[in-house]
């Protein structure tokens, strides 16, 4: 089985298919599969059947997800675990596949299954089948309990899935999630099937309803659309007019009133399209500042993982280049819309007015046509898609060499890199190439059936008007209200192409927008600070009973918290403690975790630390430990797995995540700082709270009211100095990511912004890496004399013995756990302790000379 599961990977050469596999615990579970028959639909649904294996320890079936037409070239089939998983299938499934597919899983009862549990499965689908699926998960979790740590996965999962089921049902998401049916086929055979509406399969009722807050305007466009079409349409009528009037008695009289009439026309016609224009751009941009927006208040409350799988490139291209493409889709293509349908239809009822007869010949190439726009419509959107996701990662290569300039100089990889921008923009243009063929043969197609018709036209009216059975003038308007009706239908087949076209980039967006956002900072249930007088937003305490509600919801938690199956990051509000609290405790408790991303790499392993109120604590351990793991967990970037993180005695999911990261002063490994003065990026994020309609003008009233905190917060980070000798002091404008200072100036602001926000507790992350010893001691010294005289709760991440022993405490982290904590001179002691170890081994690489050796241990092994 293992030799199958591997070829399976390996076909589709997909990490996600291991990872899943990995996650089901199929790759360790010899004894339990027995077959794993893998089918493609390779014509319609490209639905991927695994049928009928089972595991005694898996507690639950697998299925596979279908491919779609478009992706079958991309191989991109997704392996995910049955039921409870299905709303981390549906996330892959919408990031990856993008597509309309269907799922389906079938459980074959008679599959030569030999086990208890092959029984056990075929009796519980049956009760599936009977009584419906939720019967079904509560039997399955009944019957497979040989493991029991899958066991308790699954409980979990059955928990979240029924939770999601009852609490997304109103939404519109839930509307597009999976939707489960059953199927008895009669020869004992059941089928189950998944149906999953993805969002490429945005409607154009969806598209349109993005218009729907400027109805108004769009009414108004549509009004002076539908005059400046029946202006335009007059005109082959008054000339047919005008000819017949010539052999009319009075024909001079005829003339000259059908002159007037028209130029009246033509007058009203003229306002008509200027209004259009201008109410169709305006619409067209509102559209488009409203979705920018919500797009990126989309993009910003998604969870930290979302960010760990997509590249700024590809998001930023949503932000502008999709958004774009669906704003004008929604003006110009309407507009063009409404125009080639009033075109149409009054060209046929002017044609059927003029000649029934002549009508029906003129018409009899319509089908054909029709048949062509739809072809092409399909064909369109499949390549619009692509060319959008060529572009994206053609963006973002540029972006992220752009933003790494310099490194790309440093190791002189310009032509690599141009090679590689190249290759991606080729990509591209291929595409494009196929789209400008496609384009120019439906085009074609066009050109060649509306002249055909029009060659019909005159070699039947001709005939007619031979016989007298129709006037010239009458026929003169016929010919010109065919060619209208060509020219129409061709506009009308244009516009449907780039409505289809526009759903691609749609898709894209609406997957943002449609995703559920997880991160908890983003639903704070504070009040809007004022944003006039600058006061802080009363924080709302939640209600006693409320937070009771979610701590007995967090018992129910599903396995993987920052998966969107969870919901813990998702919750609204949350406990905000008064003002003045004692400081606080900070508590991991058995806490593992491993990355959404790489699922199969644990990096915490039931790790326990209490930190005591005012307490410093030094952590030490290895690269790649999980040392920063631990402080993104502390700031809820991420959720643990299983185990509780509390704050001042809490759990932090139950704490209001915005008021619980305002507590804590963070400073990352690699601080980032903003283009804008060195004052806005101390006081970055109070400003947000103050300010938030006008961010930008905040920065510098904030920085006058705060003036005295601004420089104690320097002060403290020993950053002063340096600050005030630049030529504008705290004015000072530094580039992006701080562009303009030393590594370790930008670390020193990096500190006092953490300070200047008044925390209760301070985690600090190898916050003096970029310092010269002096400097350092400096620092360290202003620190901890900060942190004594305020008793900040302090987890300060470390390599340096310097600020080991001044710790209270110092707690080893290795393989997951706390190997070890005690203050730094009993741990040194200790011959057999980790601690002495990972010293000893720092000054021998020094020592040895070795080319790994870092700063950071070169500072540990000289102090
Ligand atoms: N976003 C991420 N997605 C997946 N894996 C990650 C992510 N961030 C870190 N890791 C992995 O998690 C492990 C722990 O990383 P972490 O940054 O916590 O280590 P660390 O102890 O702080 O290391 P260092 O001292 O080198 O900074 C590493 O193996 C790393 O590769």
């Amino acid at each position: 089985m293992r030799g199958r599961l591997a070829s399976l990977v390996h076909t589709v050469g997909r990490t996600t298919w291991s990872a899943h596999l990995q996650r089901f615990g199929l790759a360790e579970s010899a004894d339990c599969v027995h077959r794993c028959g893998v089918a493609g639909h390779l014509s319609s649904v490209r639905a991927l059947h695994v049928q009928s294996f089972m595991s005694g320890r898996l507690a639950s079936l697998v299925h596979a997800i279908g491919r779609t037409p478009r992706n079958v070239h991309r191989q991109r089939l997704r392996f995910a675990e049955y039921g409870p998983r299905n709303a981390r299938l549906e996330d892959s499934a919408e990031r990856q596949l993008q597509a309309s597919a269907a799922l389906r899983l079938r459980a074959c009862a008679s599959a030569p299954l030999h086990s208890e549990l092959s029984r056990a499965l075929q009796q519980d689908y049956r009760t599936q089948v009977a009584s419906g699926w939720t019967r079904f998960e509560q039997g399955l979790k009944g019957r497979f309990n040989a493991s029991r740590a899958h066991e308790a996965r699954v409980r979990r999962q059955n928990l979240s899935t029924s939770r999601s089921t009852s609490e997304a049902t109103p939404t519109g998401r839930a509307a597009e999630g999976p939707q489960h049916s059953t199927n008895a086929s009669t020869n004992g055979a059941s089928e189950l099937e998944f149906r999953f509406k993805l969002p490429d399969a945005v409607s154009i009722r969806r598209l349109l309803r993005l218009a729907q807050p400027h109805s108004r305007l769009l009414a108004g466009a549509v009004a002076t659309q539908v005059a400046s079409a029946l202006s335009t349409m007059a005109f082959p009528l008054a000339v047919g007019r005008m000819i017949d009037a010539l052999t009319a008695a009075d024909g001079l009289e005829q003339l000259r009133q059908v002159a007037v009439i028209m130029a009246v026309v033509f007058v009203l016609g003229a306002f008509a399209v200027g209004a259009r224009v201008l109410l169709l751009n305006i619409t067209g941009e509102r559209v488009a500042r409203a979705l920018r927006k919500d797009l990126f208040s989309a993009m910003l409350r998604q969870d930290t993982s979302f960010f760990d799988a997509r590249s700024t490139g590809e998001l930023v291209n949503r932000l502008s280049a999709d958004a774009s493409a669906v704003a004008r889709t929604l003006t110009d293509n309407l507009a063009r819309s409404i125009r080639a349908s009033i075109t149409t239809v009054s060209a046929i009822g002017f044609l059927v007015y003029l000649s029934p007869q002549l009508t029906t010949v003129s018409l009899c190439m319509v089908p054909a046509f029709a048949a062509g726009v739809a072809l092409f419509g399909r064909y369109a959107r499949r390549l619009s898609r692509q060319l959008l996701d060529a572009l994206a990662a053609a963006n973002q290569v540029a972006a992220e060499r752009i933003a790494a300039i310099r490194t790309v100089r440093l190791f002189a990889a310009e032509q690599l890199e141009q090679a590689r921008y190249d290759r991606r923009i080729d990509d591209t243009y291929d595409i494009a190439r196929r789209v400008a063929v496609i384009e120019g043969i439906y085009m074609g197609a066009g050109f060649l059936t509306a002249q055909t018709s029009l060659l019909g036209v005159l070699w039947y009216g001709g005939t007619m008007v031979y016989h007298g059975s129709l006037t010239v003038g009458a026929l003169t308007s016929f010919a010109m209200y065919a060619v209208n009706l060509g020219v129409g239908v061709t506009s009308l087949s244009s516009a449907i192409g780039q409505l289809v076209r526009a759903q691609g980039a749609a898709a894209r967006i609406f997957e943002v927008l449609d995703r559920d956002s997880c991160d908890a900072g983003s639903t704070t249930t504070s009040a809007k600070p004022d944003s006039d007088t600058g006061t802080p937003a009363p924080e709302r305490p939640l209600p006693s009973g409320k937070v009771a509600a979610v701590e007995r919801s967090l018992s129910a938690r599903p396995e993987h918290p920052n998966d969107r199956s969870g919901s813990a990051g998702c919750r609204t509000g949350g406990i905000v403690l008064p003002v003045g609290y004692a400081p606080p405790a900070i508590e991991y408790d058995k806490v593992h975790f491993r990355y959404p991303t790489r699922p199969d790499t644990p990096i915490l392993r039931g790790f326990q630390l209490a930190i005591e109120p005012g307490e410093l604590c030094a952590l030490v351990g290895g690269s790649g430990s999980g040392k920063s793991t631990l402080h993104m967990l502390l700031a809820r970037l991420y959720d643990p797995d299983h185990g509780t993180i509390r704050f001042a005695g809490h759990d932090l999911r139950v704490l209001d995540t915005a008021w619980l990261r305002r507590q804590l002063g963070i400073v990352q490994q690699e601080p980032v700082l903003f283009a804008g003065t060195i004052a806005a990026n101390i006081s970055y994020g109070r400003d947000a709270q103050r300010f938030p309609a006008a961010p930008d003008a905040a920065a510098d009233r904030v920085s006058a009211l705060d003036a005295d905190a601004l420089r104690r917060a320097a002060e403290a980070a020993a950053a002063h100095e340096f600050i005030s000798e630049l030529p504008g002091g705290y004015q000072t404008r530094i580039g992006e990511r701080g562009a303009g200072l030393s590594g370790g100036q930008i670390q020193r602001i990096a500190i006092a912004r953490a300070l200047f926000h008044e925390p209760t507790a301070l985690t600090l992350d190898e916050c003096t890496s970029a310092l010269d010893l002096e400097t350092e001691l400096r620092v360290l010294e202003n620190l901890v004399r900060v942190i004594r005289e305020r008793r900040l709760t302090t987890l300060v991440i470390t390599h340096r013995v310097p600020i080991m022993k001044v710790a209270d405490r110092v707690v080893v982290l290795a393989g997951g756990v706390c190997a070890e904590q005690g203050s730094f001179a009993t741990l040194i002691q200790n011959p057999h302790g980790v601690l002495p170890r990972m010293l000893l081994s720092a000054q021998e690489s020094l020592l040895a000379g070795r080319t790994g050796a870092s700063k950071a241990s070169i500072a540990s092994a000289t102090a």
